[in-house]
This record gives C-alpha cells, sequence and structure tokens, in this order.
C-alpha cells in the first residue's frame, strides 16, 4: 500500500520556532482525507464548529493559551488528507516534514468512515518512523455525534489504541468542544511536562536537544499563523447563512 497526497500543492513545511514569551507546543493532526482535521483544530483553537471548511492544503494555526497555569502558545500543524493504495513507503513529503517538525502527532479517523480506521495502524507506524519511537501520538475517533452512519465499532478505536500505545478520545467536533478540548489539552500538558524550561530561561549552548534535533535549513518558515484567517472564514460562514436567512 501506498500513501498519496490528496491536494495539489502545498508550498511550505513548518519550522520550528521559540517564541520569546515562553514555552511553544508544536502538534501535527494527521488523517484521511474528511475526517474533520481542520474542523477539530478550529474547535479546539477557537471553541467553535463552522461547518463548511476549506479543502485543506496545510495550514499552521497557532494561539497562546493556559496550560497548567502556564501562558504556553501553541501551534497546530493542519496537514492535508492522505489516503490509502497499493505499495505504501511512507508519508507524503509534507506530511513527514510536519511530522518531524511536531512535539506530538494526533492521528484522527472518522467513525463513519472505515477505510480512515484502517489507514490509522499503517499511519502510526510511518509516523514513528518519521518522529522516532518516542513521538507522543494520539488518537482521535471523530464524528461520533453522526449514529446512524457509525461504521467503525465503537470498541475498535480503544482496542487500536491499546495495541499502539497511545491515548483514545471519542470526539465530536461538531457537537461538542469540551471532548475536543480535553483531548488536546490533556496532550498539551503531557508535552509541556515534558518540555524544558522556555528558551527564554536558558543561555543560547543549553537550547533543547529536541529543537536542535529537528532544526533544518532546508524547511522554509510557515506562513504567518492565521488566527486573522480562521476568523476571516468564520465571518464568511456566518455571513452566508444570513444570506441564506435573508433569501428565504
Ligand atoms: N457531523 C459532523 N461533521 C463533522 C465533524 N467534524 C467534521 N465534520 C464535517 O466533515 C467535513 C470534513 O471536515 P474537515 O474538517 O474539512 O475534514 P479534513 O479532515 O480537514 O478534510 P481534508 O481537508 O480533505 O483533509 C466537513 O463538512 C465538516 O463540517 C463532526 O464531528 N460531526
Amino acid at each position: 500500500m501506498r500513501l498519496i497526497h490528496n491536494m495539489t500543492t502545498i508550498a511550505e513545511c513548518p519550522t520550528p520556532e521559540n517564541s520569546p514569551l515562553g514555552r511553544v507546543i508544536k502538534m501535527a493532526v494527521i488523517g484521511a482525507s474528511g475526517v474533520g482535521k481542520t474542523a477539530l483544530v478550529v474547535r479546539f483553537l477557537t471553541r467553535r464548529f463552522i461547518g463548511d471548511y476549506e479543502r485543506n492544503a496545510g495550514n499552521l494555526y497557532s494561539r497562546e493559551v493556559q496550560v497548567d497555569g502556564e501562558q504556553v502558545t501553541i501551534q497546530v500543524q493542519d496537514t492535508p488528507g492522505v489516503e490509502v493504495t497499493d505499495n505504501a513507503v511512507g508519508l507524503p513529503d509534507h506530511v513527514s516534514c510536519s511530522v518531524q517538525w511536531a512535539d506530538a502527532v494526533v492521528l484522527v479517523y472518522s467513525v463513519t468512515d472505515q477505510r480512515s480506521f484502517d489507514l490509522i495502524d499503517q499511519l502510526h507506524q510511518l509516523v514513528t518512523r518519521a518522529g522516532g519511537a518516542n513521538m507522543p501520538v494520539i488518537l482521535l475517533a471523530n464524528k461520533v455525534d453522526l449514529l446512524h452512519l457509525r461504521r467503525v465499532d465503537s470498541q475498535q478505536g480503544p482496542s487500536l489504541a491499546g495495541t499502539l500505545g497511545c491515548s483514545f478520545y471519542d470526539v465530536s467536533a461538531s457537537e461538542d468542544y469540551n471532548q475536543v478540548h480535553s483531548a488536546f489539552h490533556r496532550l498539551c500538558c503531557q508535552l509541556a511536562k515534558q518540555q524544558p524550561a522556555p528558551a527564554s530561561a536558558q543561555n543560547s549552548a543549553g537550547a533543547s536537544a529536541t529543537t536542535e534535533k529537528r532544526r533544518s535549513p532546508l524547511i522554509p518558515r510557515p506562513k504567518s499563523p492565521n488566527m486573522q484567517d480562521l476568523k476571516r472564514r468564520f465571518k464568511q460562514a456566518l455571513s452566508a447563512k444570513v444570506r441564506t436567512v435573508t433569501s428565504v
């Protein structure tokens, strides 16, 4: 089997950065197309579910949040959907690059899509190959609100997570902010505990070994963190709804 990229282009990969404000936690969200990766990231970072998302071209989102009382910069790389085909050899380059950049990976499948679930085992292998065996990974089963469309048995997710050695969460980006927040937030707490003190508290020689390991001059800087873009899209979605209502 081979993993292919569903999108036409992704121009840039994320670059590790230390915020002058303190700790930066970097996550990559990976899964098949349409499982709700963007919806989950947007829900976590803005509390909102817009419902209609542009096809993902690999956006990097960033936001300051409180983790255990500490102000932390969360950067989330939303990766384009991957698909399974024959002769799998590795992750698409841009996804692999996101894994190498990230401190942790969020694997996502949709409970309405058996193929997206079947992909997870293989994705996990490729993620640990690209990011190292110790890469923290969590598994999210999204769209649990769609009870009538469920195709993946509710026991399959926890069982697979047990086999892979990662935490598992049933979530619904559309219906339940708390579930989504809890899953991402626990991962943030775990990472915050594992990471060394912020770069600002260290001398330059003592910079994070993890950061140094992953820094590469070949990886260009990301587009600027796009909360503005999120807000724009949210406004567009709202105005589209207003237009629909007024035209009825
Ligand atoms: N009912 C329901 N729909 C959801 C949920 N999460 C996402 N969706 C919908 O599923 C569709 C795909 O969501 P996206 O967030 O664009 O999925 P994606 O994984 O980023 O897809 P790609 O950009 O193709 O990689 C959209 O129509 C969302 O509104 C959910 O929890 N419940």
